[in-house]
């Protein structure tokens, strides 16, 4: 994706990127559908990309699942309890490599982000940084700056989640600002999310107690923002909606279930 080809909420966004996943073998169960099949690794020019890659891709799943566990443990459930439910076959895995730019000349202070506010779709997303820029909203909803710190992962909790855990885990809304004018970001966001058959459904949380007021009309806030209208149904059904926003011309199955708009859009750039 060229500079310029990806946008949030109609504005075009100041990064470039590349999306890869792990690689499925061609009699994969769900091949033909988006976000299955080969990379495109540039094997010739770049040889040591695909096993660099494949090799993080396989450590963060593993890490997602770790987190998974935590949670669940958190919500006092089974620490399988997240992984059983949602995640078997195989997690759903995307990992994108951005490079920011700073503003053209032209454009001032906070016309143009790195990457618009929005919130993260699925379960989790698990990312890595080499310099600021990620900006989360806090909840006094003020803008507060992700520090970079060494050896850390930053994790952010997707919209399903916080769904199904009846607000427990908070989508947070997040935008990048542009790097300083002569410098650039790299970030690597990674998309760890339910398998792709995975049944949408409430993590079974009675034994919590309610949220507090507060806590509820927040949440129902999020929730009437965000990008789902109900937990119901297969994840294929949100993610193969959300992919046919963004690119129209592909055919797919009904997939009725994401019935918002999307944030993101693409941008096709001359080369
Ligand atoms: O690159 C970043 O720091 C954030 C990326 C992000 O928010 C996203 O990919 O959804
Ligand atoms: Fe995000």
């Amino acid at each position: 994706m060229p500079l310029g080809g990806e946008g949030t909420h109609g504005r075009v966004d100041r990064k470039e990127g590349m999306y890869f996943g792990p690689e499925h073998p061609d009699d994969h169960r769900h091949t033909g559908m988006p976000l299955h099949g080969k990379n495109q690794f540039p094997d010739a020019t770049i040889p040591a990309m695909r096993p660099t890659i494949l090799q993080y891709i396989d450590e963060i799943v593993a890490l997602g699942t770790l987190v998974c566990a935590a949670m669940s443990i958190s919500l006092g459930l089974d620490a399988h309890c997240i992984r059983d439910n949602y995640l078997l076959p195989e997690p759903v895995a995307l990992f994108r490599a951005f490079k920011y730019s700073p503003r053209s000349e032209s454009q001032t202070n906070g016309e143009v982000w790195g990457i618009g506010e929005h919130s993260d779709f699925g379960l989790l997303t698990l990312l890595n940084h080499n310099s600021p820029g990620l900006q989360i909203l806090s909840p006094k909803n003020e803008w507060v700056d992700v520090p970079v710190l060494d050896n850390a992962i930053v994790c952010n909790a997707g919209d399903m989640l916080d769904m199904i855990t009846g607000g427990r885990f908070k989508s947070t809304r997040h935008r990048v600002v542009p790097p300083p004018a002569g410098t650039y970001r790299i970030s690597f966001p990674f998309f760890f999310d339910f398998s792709w058959t995975a049944n949408m459904v409430y993590l079974p949380l009675d034994h919590m107690g309610p949220l507090s007021e507060l806590q509820e009309a927040e949440a129902k806030q999020r929730w009437a923002s965000g990008t789902f209208k109900s937990v119901s149904g297969q994840w294929w059904q949100y993610l193969a909606k959300k992919v046919q926003k963004v690119f129209p011309e592909m055919q797919l199955p009904d997939c009725e279930q994401n019935a918002a708009a999307s944030s993101r859009f693409c941008i096709a750039v001359p080369t």
